[in-house]
């Protein structure tokens, strides 16, 4: 199956966190499967947080980062009955904001499931409830406002 990041056009797939292009990213890969999206990711042991065997909450934030918008991107596809790589305009999507609560200890060396669902869509702007667990325990929570991207002639 390919990820919703597999779509994204070849001038805007540069993004550290998710972009396929990106030699030095994390290649984040998000899905959409009904009403959810969601993506595994497993940080190296470099992304340590302040103490030995936690994960440092900038990598979690950027997790959420990538899959918020990608989640926004994949929900405002379906919301217009249309799918990923039809050959129309690309939706796109930008983070406006995200807010990020970290609810309890994110183990390293573990695999990490991240969630996105949709709270609202209107306009040009999305609100994405995301989650990420670990081991079926949720370790962080967050809200992201994301925003069409409509490139400036
Ligand atoms: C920025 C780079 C773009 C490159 C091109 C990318 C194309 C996409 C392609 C592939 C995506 C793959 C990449 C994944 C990316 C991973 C996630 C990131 O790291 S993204 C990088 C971090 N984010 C930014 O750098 C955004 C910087 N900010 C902006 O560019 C603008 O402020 C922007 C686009 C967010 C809005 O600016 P306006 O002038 O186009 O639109 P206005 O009219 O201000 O807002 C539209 C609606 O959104 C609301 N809105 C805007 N910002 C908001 C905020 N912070 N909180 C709440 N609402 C907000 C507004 O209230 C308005 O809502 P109402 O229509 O009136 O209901």
């Amino acid at each position: 199956m390919q990820a919703i990041q597999d779509h994204y056009p070849a001038e805007f797939s540069h993004c550290y966190g998710c972009g396929p292009a990106n030699p030095h990213g994390f290649h984040l890969k998000s899905y959409i499967d009904g009403e959810r999206t969601h993506a595994r990711f497993t940080p190296a042991s470099m992304y340590s947080g302040g103490y030995p065997g936690n994960v440092y909450g900038g990598m979690l934030a950027s997790l959420l980062d990538c899959h918020g918008t990608a989640s926004a991107a994949a929900f405002a596809y379906r919301a217009q009955s249309r799918v990923m790589g039809d050959g129309g305009p690309p939706i796109r999507f930008v983070t406006g904001s995200l807010k990020v609560d970290y609810r309890r200890p994110t183990p390293l060396g573990v695999e990490l499931l991240i969630e996105g669902t949709l709270c609202s869509l209107e306009g040009r702007k999305a609100v994405i409830d995301l989650t990420l667990s670990a081991g079926g325990e949720v370790c962080v929570t967050g809200v992201m406002v994301a925003v069409q991207f409509v490139a400036k002639a």
